[in-house]
């Protein structure tokens, strides 16, 4: 998908709400358990609920993996499922040399067919390289990450004073253009979020930690977003366990609601997607 076509979706829905699909089997509904895939069923319901309110989808692959060979089955039709005109997002934090980081861009840009994967930069620009130059997919680059770990490497100072997720975020906004790289800023990094939009003052940011970790939405906008949107903001827990009976996609729906509410609200305050 084009980033003219992401801003687009965002300007008629008023919304940068990314759904994260993390479902388990432990954490659905008790009703839907009985069912043949029962991750899929509930996944599909939730897409119905909040696509109104919603312009990405995020699966995380891990819950899929967890689920043994039938999980990237789930997966592959979850993605198929949503519709087109959202932003799909595999987060898979792959990376490594450049022959396997071609084989992990074959299998989820070719295979999976999803626009976006998330990395890891650690093993630096050659991991990154394959995942560049494919018209309309993406690459998301973990910038500075919601986790309290986040301060045990990334936010290791340098010799010139800077951070290290500075230096990262700094190099590779030089490698991938605004169209084809984003980055991972969490909600829970408060005015950190504003020394990366600083190294990158064009590209689009993930930002997860919204909901269940308690990060901020008024500081993902204030310091993140930029006039023609730059911020997708995911909630998973938040919106897929607002509920657990049998009403649990009215819950999410009204959840994702609120998200988008708030986010309109946000948008017309700081002169975002206005023009
Ligand atoms: O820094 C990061 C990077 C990725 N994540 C992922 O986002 C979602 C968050 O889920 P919630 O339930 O809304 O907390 C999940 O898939 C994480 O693995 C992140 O949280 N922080």
């Amino acid at each position: 998908m084009k980033k003219s076509d992401i801003v687009a979706q965002m300007r008629r829905k008023q919304s940068c709400l990314c759904v994260g699909l993390d479902a388990s089997l432990e954490k659905i509904p008790s009703h839907l358990k009985t069912e043949k895939d029962p991750i899929l069923i509930f996944n599909k319901r939730i897409i119905d609920a909040t696509e109104p309110y919603a312009v990405a989808y995020k699966p995380n692959v891990a819950f899929y993996e967890a689920l043994g060979p039938k999980g990237w089955e789930t997966l592959a039709e979850t993605l198929a499922y949503i519709p087109k005109d959202c932003f799909t997002i595999a987060d898979a934090k792959r990376g490594d040399i450049g022959n396997t980081a071609e084989a992990y861009a074959k299998a989820f840009f070719d295979v999976l067919d999803v626009d976006s994967v998330t990395l890891a930069p650690y093993m630096g620009a050659d991991s990154i390289q394959p995942f560049l130059g494919r018209l309309g997919k993406w690459a998301i680059v973990l910038g500075l990450t919601s986790n309290a770990g986040s301060a045990d490497f990334q936010m290791l100072t340098l010799a010139d004073g800077s951070y290290v997720f500075e230096s990262v975020v700094r190099q590779m906004a030089r490698l991938g253009s605004p169209e084809e790289l984003m980055f991972v800023v969490g909600a829970t990094r408060g005015e950190s979020i504003a020394r990366v939009r600083a190294a990158a003052p064009e590209h689009f940011f993930l930002v997860p930690g919204v909901g269940a970790q308690g990060g901020s939405l008024e500081d993902v906008i204030r310091y993140g977003a930029t006039a023609e949107g730059g911020v997708l903001v995911n909630s998973s827990r938040g919106i897929l366990y607002a509920g657990s009976g049998t009403d649990f996609a009215q819950r999410a729906e009204t959840e994702a609601k609120r998200l988008q509410e708030e986010m309109a609200r946000l948008f017309a305050l700081h002169g975002v997607l206005q023009g």
